[in-house]
């Protein structure tokens, strides 16, 4: 059995009096897609930064937090939620920003190739205002893709989109998968993450140890979306932020489509249980076909 990518064992994290995090436990395998669901302020941004080796200064936090390295620094790329592109340079300079810094090789050719694949082609002279948000964000995703990273972090990528745009940013994302990939087999260090139409698996593991697979880990409000496109969806609770429902969605997200109500209902009911009287995850007017939480 392999040993999984990332491990989180007892995390807990508090900013002065506020507890923000308490033993969250959770693994992501090798080429897994991992969604993160909880109330507003339940801590999954907070999860997110600490994995990403991001908190900030004051926050004092205990437990493991076991990352996969490269040169010494944690090989994550961190996508926040908001697409923090750089207003004063053009779409394809922020595309590169992360590669140049990281010094990925052949960072202009495989740039080239995705800005193609994410439908940016012809907005590479585009400033960020210029483009529409479904654009911003593809490009904000393009880039994190871009830094080469083994380990992707989302934080809500798509939560300020309209529900269209958001669908068909879910069928962007849901084409990534990782290298071992066709592509480059990993070759050009970028390829760890590739983009392509045939699968939604982040790579599968191969027999030899998997060791270029890499994964994603994304939060979000949205049920549907976890659902769409994890292969686990990982419940939080109100905070402190405790995982308290793991659940495994079967299928592949290229094929998968809405199939699975019986598991909507139960992260439903999960998220309902845990929470608390003022009714913070879903206030009792709005429209429970949403499913956001
Ligand atoms: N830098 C910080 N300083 C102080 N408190 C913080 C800081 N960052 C987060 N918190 C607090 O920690 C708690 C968890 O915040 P976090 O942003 O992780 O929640 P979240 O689940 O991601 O929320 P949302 O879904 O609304 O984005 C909140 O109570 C928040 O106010």
């Amino acid at each position: 059995m392999l040993e999984p990518l990332l491990a989180v064992g007892g995390l807990g994290v508090r900013f002065d009096a506020v507890e923000a995090v308490r033993g969250a436990t959770f693994d992501v395998g090798h080429g897994e897609f991992v969604a993160v669901i909880g109330p507003s302020g339940c801590g999954k941004s907070t999860v997110l930064r600490a994995l990403a080796g991001l908190l900030p200064a004051g926050a004092r936090f205990d437990g493991a937090i076991d990352v996969p390295h490269e040169g010494g620094r944690p090989d994550v790329a961190w996508l926040p939620q908001r697409d923090a592109l750089l207003p004063w340079r053009r779409a394809w300079a922020n595309a590169l920003v992360g590669a140049r810094i990281a010094g990925v090789p052949d960072a202009e050719t495989r740039a080239a190739e995705l800005f193609d694949r994410f439908g940016l082609a012809g907005f590479e002279r585009a400033w960020p205002h210029e483009l529409s948000g479904g654009m911003r964000q593809r490009l904000a995703l393009l880039r994190t893709v871009l830094a080469g990273r083994r380990v992707l972090l989302l934080d809500e990528p798509f939560g300020a989109l309209d529900a269209l745009t958001r669908r068909s940013m879910n069928d962007w994302l849901a084409g990534l998968h990782l290298a071992g990939h066709a592509d480059d087999g990993g070759a050009s260090g970028v390829g760890r993450l590739a983009v392509g139409p045939g699968s939604s698996r982040l790579g599968a593991a191969t027999a030899d140890g998997a060791a270029a697979a890499g994964a994603v880990v994304l939060v979000t409000h949205d049920v549907d979306e976890a659902l769409r496109l994890a292969d686990r969806v990982l419940v939080m609770s109100a905070r402190p932020g405790r995982i308290v429902r793991e659940v495994a969605v079967p299928g592949s997200a290229v094929s998968r489509d809405d199939a699975h109500p019986e598991l909507r209902t139960e992260l439903l009911a999960a998220l309902d249980h845990d929470s608390d009287p003022s009714g913070r995850f879903r206030p009792s007017g709005a429209p429970e076909s949403t499913a956001r939480v």
